[in-house]
């Protein structure tokens, strides 16, 4: 295979609450999540067909949608211990940020789970609807925004790794991480019966987690560009032989029945997002945070021994990680996975003193590790990697959230 991706299966990490360790976590993944972790190569793909949303958006121009969902507060459920505790989140967002007076970029509709990972994480925030992912990066790079929301890995799916291969590709930086529990939702007009459901159109990575059970009813799947998409073309279009997965919150937005909830093959089925930033990071970690920083290693090949090195310069530091993803494409070929299919990943090399550089490396590691940047621990395990490795880019350090919020 050409492309190839594998992943340690530590985004089991991002479950487990660490700063609370007297908080007793008795909803434990389930066991097939370690194997659904180790599905790898993303399904959120996106067509470059036209936004089923009609409302203005940002798109490659950079231009500045609008989005009528303004200031208001996002609601939020931490999940910690046997209940989900319900948390208003009426002062600092999830990591502490409070997000008056900043406009975040999002990928879809209003009503996209994207939209709401963006409104816990920045409370107050602004958010602007983009056709495409590269439109919400393109809107941050360009100055449009001030930081774009990006779905990076998911319990279900493992790494989103288009999205990384965007990530990748800017001169952004990570600012704050949030995990959103994700649940979906069928959606139809009113009046309809799940029995007159002929086709089910959705976000890809929807369509994917709820597998299963579009299999069960025997419906048609139609990937569109968002899941808020997928139900204002609905009601726009008034389908009543379509049926959208959604969340229930955008059934309320757009005024559709739920005819299902739950739907999702797995029912622990949580996203990890990322806020990006222009740099220099214009967020001060709180002192009391954890902090961790994420980073790209690109190497020469022999995967595995650079990962046994990679986790010893860690490891020997007592360093713990919580991301490790390998990516190799040896041939050049076709093959699974992120918009760089077949191709060596770009990524932007802002390291040089002249005008950052788009540089092509067919092997590369993903890695999260607690600890921030300017640790001397990390810089040194930072360092040693650099012995060793073609390229070291430090894609942002910012407070560890572990919890996850729920915003059924
Ligand atoms: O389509 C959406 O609503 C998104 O925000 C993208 C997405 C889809 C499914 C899970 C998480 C994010």
């Amino acid at each position: 295979m050409a492309y190839t991706s594998s992943s340690l299966h530590l985004h089991k990490h991002l479950l487990l609450p660490k700063t609370n360790p007297s908080s007793s976590y008795s909803r434990p993944p389930p066991p097939s999540f370690v194997a659904a972790a180790a599905k790898i190569n993303g399904v959120n793909g996106h067509s470059s067909k036209k936004s089923p949303n009609g409302k203005a958006q940002i798109n490659g121009d950079g231009k500045k949608g609008v989005n009528g969902s303004g200031r208001k507060k996002a609601a939020a459920q931490h999940i910690n211990g046997n209940d989900r505790i319900h948390l208003s989140v009426s002062t600092g967002g999830a990591g502490g940020q409070d997000g008056f007076g900043l406009r975040v970029a999002f990928q879809g509709a209003p009503g996209a789970y994207s939209e709401f990972a963006a409104k816990t994480a920045l409370p107050g925030c602004d958010t602007v609807p983009c056709r495409a992912f590269a439109d919400a990066l393109a809107a941050v790079d360009g100055g449009a925004v001030d930081r774009a929301i990006l779905p990076v890995e998911s319990t279900m799916e493992g790494t989103a790794l288009r999205n990384y291969d965007l990530l990748l590709r800017h001169d952004l930086v990570v600012v704050q991480e949030i995990n959103l529990f994700v649940h979906y939702c069928l959606l139809a007009m009113p009046g309809v019966r799940a029995a007159e459901v002929r086709r089910v159109i959705s976000h890809p990575m929807a369509l994917a987690h709820c597998g299963r059970a579009l299999a069960r009813l025997g419906v048609d799947r139609e990937p569109v560009e968002d899941t808020a998409g997928a139900v204002e073309m609905l009601r726009s279009n008034r389908m009543l032989d379509t049926a959208a997965i959604a969340s229930p919150r955008a059934a309320d937005l757009y005024g559709l029945d739920v005819l299902a909830h739950g739907l999702q093959d797995e029912s622990w089925n949580v996203t990890r997002f990322l806020l990006l930033s222009k740099p220099p990071s214009p967020v001060t970690l709180p002192m009391d945070a954890d902090a961790k920083t994420s980073m790209v290693v690109a190497h020469r090949g022999g995967s595995m021994m650079v990962v046994l090195k990679v986790l010893s310069a860690f490891s020997s530091r007592n360093i713990n990680l919580t991301k490790l993803e390998v990516i190799n494409n040896n041939d050049g070929g076709g093959g699974g996975g992120g918009a760089a299919a077949g191709h060596p990943v770009m990524i932007l090399d802002t390291s040089a003193r002249g005008a950052p550089t788009l540089r092509a490396f067919p092997h590369v590691l993903y890695v999260d590790c607690e600890g921030a940047s300017h640790d001397p621990r990390v810089l040194d395990a930072i360092k040693e990697i650099e012995r060793f490795a073609v390229f070291v880019r430090v894609l942002g350090c910012y407070a560890a959230d572990s919890n996850v919020y729920d915003l059924q």
